[in-house]
């Protein structure tokens, strides 16, 4: 019996963070295309699903997002086992709330999946004049922990897509690279993805 699917991959996605850095605001603007006021604290967690095309291929993106607050933790550690990709955000206006990425990447160890792909997201850079932390800092701990690293704002709309689908693109990659990896004979011709899509994701 063939199974009808309505997408070609399905990803789960996860935002972590503390409290008030803008994870609800970036859902919403990738979801719905709209940067909602008086936005409330997030309580436990939320759940939205965009499906995006990317070369042809349909990804259905089951977004998390979880509440920053620290009374949620317990609540909010348990989403991270079966995500297939973190979010990690922090606040390019606040110190704090990237003083505290360590923290959540221990959590991250502790919780997520071993093979989870994270990036690391400094939102509101519409508040240029108040950034407290500066790019190269942010890259550098990146980098160190080898992790993407881009900077958003879910208020202007800037580089909102942009994360979501280079975290699709990254992620059907390592999906089709595990299928290769997997596969002991040589792909029969018509048989699942062609090979040329591994490089579909050149997105810049
Ligand atoms: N200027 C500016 N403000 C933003 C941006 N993103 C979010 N905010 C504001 O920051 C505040 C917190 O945003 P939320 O999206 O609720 O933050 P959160 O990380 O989901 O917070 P919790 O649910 O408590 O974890 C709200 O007042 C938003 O309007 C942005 O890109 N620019």
């Amino acid at each position: 019996i063939a199974t009808m699917e309505d997408y070609d991959y399905l990803f789960k996605i996860v935002l972590v963070g503390n409290a008030g850095v803008g994870k609800t605001c970036l859902v919403r603007r990738f979801t719905q295309g709209l940067f909602p006021p008086g936005q409330g604290a997030t309580i436990g967690v939320d759940f939205m699903i965009k499906t995006v095309e990317i070369k042809g291929m349909k990804v259905k993106l089951q977004i998390w997002d979880t509440a920053g607050q620290e009374r949620f933790r317990s609540i909010t550690q348990s989403y991270y086992r079966s995500a297939n990709a973190l979010i990690l955000t922090y606040d390019i206006t606040c110190e704090d709330s990237f003083r505290c990425l360590p923290e959540w990447l221990r959590e991250i160890e502790q919780y997520a999946n071993n093979q989870v792909v994270t990036i690391l997201v400094g939102n509101k850079t519409d508040l240029a004049e108040r950034r407290e932390v500066p790019v190269r800092r942010a890259e550098e701990f990146a980098e160190a922990q080898s992790m993407l690293y881009l900077e958003t704002s879910a208020k202007e709309s800037d580089n909102v897509e942009k994360l979501f689908l280079d975290l699709a693109c990254e992620l059907i990659r390592e999906a089709q690279q595990n299928t290769l990896d997997n596969t002991d004979r040589a792909p029969v011709p018509g048989e699942g993805k062609p090979i040329s899509y591994l490089s579909c994701c050149s997105v810049n």
